[in-house]
């Protein structure tokens, strides 16, 4: 195992993409809302802003190695289609800290969430020049948010605010809906929650899982069957939750009139990379270790062995760079219409 970072083969994953399209008349601007598993460094720009956003009209400028080990799924759509991003996801987010909060120590804050922040900060863009060619028509905004609500410092150790809920959760995604309709998005993907029980941080570690890590310091002390087994329900109770609400919302109750919805199982296509590696990844592939391995506190890490693009898994929970570049192609079928990930809702 190398000590050293080396430096990821996103480019030859950006290479299998066209660099500089000419973006469609219906996707020329992609509005994303999320966690880790889409930020492209708005939280580096929090961390160096005493816990603060940018100011209105500003995006922070984009990392080249995110949590994916490279680039993240968005910055693959936007390369590939040339559609203009406004990445407003940040890492260790939750739906709503209302909900389930999260510390960031190295802030001194909670880490910003999407009720709280990302959607402020979205409010507050559109009122400035970088809103000035979105239309409902040539806009499609992503949501993929629940990996840290549902996460062992949330819902799986019963860490939530006092009188929430997984359904709390659930509510949240669609007052995200509301908050994006009422300021005239009408082109919506939401991406299901994805395969944790899969991953190292939740695995056991008599199954190739991680032991103690840093997203779950103290892991070996619990039934990690037990946990994993809990979180396989979580993510699946949402995501049949979210299947069953989005055709409720929208065509019973009418909730964002004029509004098309995907979701798009990411469920399924982790399970499918999970269960088809060679389709996928680099040999010698590996589905069940990761990448990058660090101590308890995020720190002396080493990578490997071998190559990036052989793995999955980036981390103990996140999806690599190559996974990344998966979900973005399947998001550029699902928002054409063609994917078999997606699920397609709109008033006829
Ligand atoms: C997908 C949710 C997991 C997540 O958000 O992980 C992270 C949380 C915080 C940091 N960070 O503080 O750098 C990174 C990843």
């Amino acid at each position: 195992m190398r000590s050293i970072l080396v430096i990821p083969s996103f480019v030859a994953v950006l290479n299998a993409f066209s660099l500089f399209p000419k973006p469609h008349d219906d996707f020329k601007y992609l509005i994303t809302f999320g966690d880790s598993y889409t930020d492209n460094g708005r939280l580096g720009y929090y961390g160096s802003h005493q816990a603060h956003g940018p100011p209105p009209g500003v995006m922070p400028p984009e990392a080249n190695v995110t949590a994916s080990g490279g680039l993240q799924w968005p910055q693959y759509v936007e390369a590939s289609t040339g559609a203009t991003l406004y990445d407003y996801a940040i890492a260790g987010a939750t739906c709503d800290n209302n909900n389930v909060e999260r510390w960031a120590a190295f802030m001194n804050a909670n880490y910003p969430s999407i009720i709280t922040d990302e959607i402020p900060s979205f409010k507050a863009d559109r009122k400035t020049k970088l809103y000035r060619g979105v239309t409902s028509a040539n806009t499609v905004y992503a949501l993929w948010i629940g990996t840290n609500d549902l996460s062992y410092t949330g819902i799986l150790s019963d860490s939530q605010v006092k009188g929430t809920n997984i359904t709390t959760y659930i509510d949240c995604l669609w007052n995200v809906f509301d908050a994006i309709h009422a300021a005239g998005g009408r082109r919506f993907v939401i991406l299901n929650n994805n395969a944790l029980q899969l991953t190292g941080l939740y695995r056991p570690l008599s199954d190739g899982g991680a032991g103690d890590n840093q997203f779950w310091q103290n892991k070996t002390l619990y039934n990690q069957t037990e946990y994993a087994q809990k979180m396989l329900e979580y993510t699946t109770s949402s995501n049949t939750m979210i299947d069953y609400g989005v055709p409720f919302h929208l065509l019973v109750k009418n909730r964002w009139p004029g509004s098309k919805v995907a979701v798009y199982d990411i469920h399924s296509l982790i399970m499918d990379i999970y269960n088809q590696p060679s389709r996928y990844l680099e040999p010698p592939h590996n589905v069940v270790g990761y990448y990058k391995h660090c101590d308890v506190n995020g720190t002396n890490c080493l990578y490997g062995p071998g190559r990036l693009d052989s793995y999955l898994w980036y981390d103990e929970l996140h999806p690599s760079n190559i996974t990344a570049s998966y979900i973005a192609r399947e998001f550029l079928n699902v928002v054409s219409g063609r994917s078999k990930y997606g699920t397609y809702w709109e008033h006829w």
